[in-house]
């Protein structure tokens, strides 16, 4: 069931929540709503499913307008961050729950819903938790089980907010590892908020970044993180370096060094700012490039496999991050203190005005 969103608005008052969004969501895929807090996620997902009514706009699933359908109409499976179980229920009855109050005509016989519940529960591997109840499990066990039962019903689009939120973050970790796997066996169209990026990075097929009710970018992980649309995306999935740079005739110029800009051809003398990542800057210990800048080592902090240095140089404002594998930090014999070249491998240019001419 593919949905789409096709110019919806929405106010609190004088506030807009929601500004002029068309999307579509395409059948089957899981894409996450990412953006910072107020930026309209959690508003949007609740016009989807028929929570909330939008000012403007309209919402097709597959094709056809649901904007005045009511939500029970809908088919949709919500899983939000605190979604209390009924707690005098055991996990199997709180499963069984959506099946068990149809009417009549459409609701299965007992034996029947005994045999999808239980399939439901060993999908979400727990079905040796049917007759706990949900003070008896952990909060990764009860999202898990908030999943089955939104899944029994047999929802068309599933939405979820937040779902993991309020966990650890190793529990988190694994949960989304397994939402991924789930997904991967069951194919029902998703969306799902968060605004942790690491997370929609990793479980997505598609990111919808959002900022102030609008959407910046909507592409897949690999699109939005390398090729970020604007400074707003570059900044919000992961930690960027920021380069005074001039601009000319297609070259960024930075301290003593060129950086490639072909985007920015016809560009006379503007000023600008170049983005790099801290992976992608390389760190020397001596000067092998003619086009690296002269650095001081101010910060050395060791993170599992990588190392994350803090340098000084006189071409940025702040202190320039980097990041690199462990060995190859010691192979420079690197320390607090030392004098160092680094080189940008790779970076995206912006004029201020969010000019963005190469898309
Ligand atoms: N019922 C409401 N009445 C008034 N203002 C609201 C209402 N619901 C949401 N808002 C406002 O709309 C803005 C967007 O809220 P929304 O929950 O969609 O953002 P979000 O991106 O999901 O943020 P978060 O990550 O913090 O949940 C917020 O500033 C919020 O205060």
């Amino acid at each position: 069931m593919s949905i789409e969103i096709d110019r919806v608005n929405k106010r609190f008052r004088d506030f807009v929540a929601v500004d002029d969004v068309s999307l579509t969501f395409r059948e089957g895929e899981l894409t996450a709503l990412l953006g910072p807090s107020g930026s309209g996620k959690t508003t949007l997902l609740r016009i989807i499913a028929g929570l909330e009514q939008p000012d403007t706009g309209r919402i097709r699933f597959h094709g056809e307008d649901t904007t005045d359908l009511h939500v029970s109409k809908r088919g949709v499976g919500f899983v939000f961050q605190h979604y209390a179980l009924f707690k005098h229920m055991t996990v199997f009855q709180n499963v069984a729950y959506g099946l068990t109050v149809r009417p009549r005509a459409t609701r299965p016989t007992k034996d029947e819903i005994k045999q999808k519940v239980m399939r439901l529960l060993e999908l979400v591997q727990l079905d040796w938790t049917a007759h706990r109840y949900p003070h008896q499990l952990s909060g990764g066990q009860r999202q898990r089980i908030a999943l089955a039962r939104a899944l029994a019903v047999e929802p068309k689009v599933l939405l979820l907010d937040e779902p993991f939120g309020a966990l650890d973050a190793k529990v988190r970790a694994e949960l989304r590892r397994w939402l991924r796997r789930l997904h991967d066996d069951i194919h029902v169209t998703s969306v799902f908020v968060t605004h942790d990026q690491e997370e929609a990075l990793e479980v997505s097929d598609r990111v919808v970044v959002m900022n102030k009710g609008r959407v910046e970018q909507d592409g897949s992980p690999e699109e939005v993180y390398d090729h970020p649309a604007n400074p707003f995306v570059y900044r919000f999935l992961g930690n960027v370096n920021l380069f005074e740079a001039r601009v000319h005739q297609g070259s960024a110029h930075i301290g003593g060094i060129a950086l490639p800009a072909p985007e920015y051809a016809d560009q006379r003398n503007e000023h600008g700012h170049a983005y790099v990542r801290p992976h992608e800057i390389e760190v020397f210990a001596r000067q092998e490039h003619a086009d690296a800048l002269p650095a001081k080592v101010e910060l050395v902090s060791v993170v599992g496999p990588a190392v994350r240095l803090e340098l000084h140089t006189d071409a940025s404002d702040a202190l320039v991050h980097a990041e690199l594998p462990k060995h190859r930090y010691r192979a420079l014999g690197l320390s607090q203190g030392s004098d160092a070249w680094i080189r940008p491998l790779h970076s995206r240019v912006f004029l201020p005005d969010e000019r963005v001419l190469n898309g």
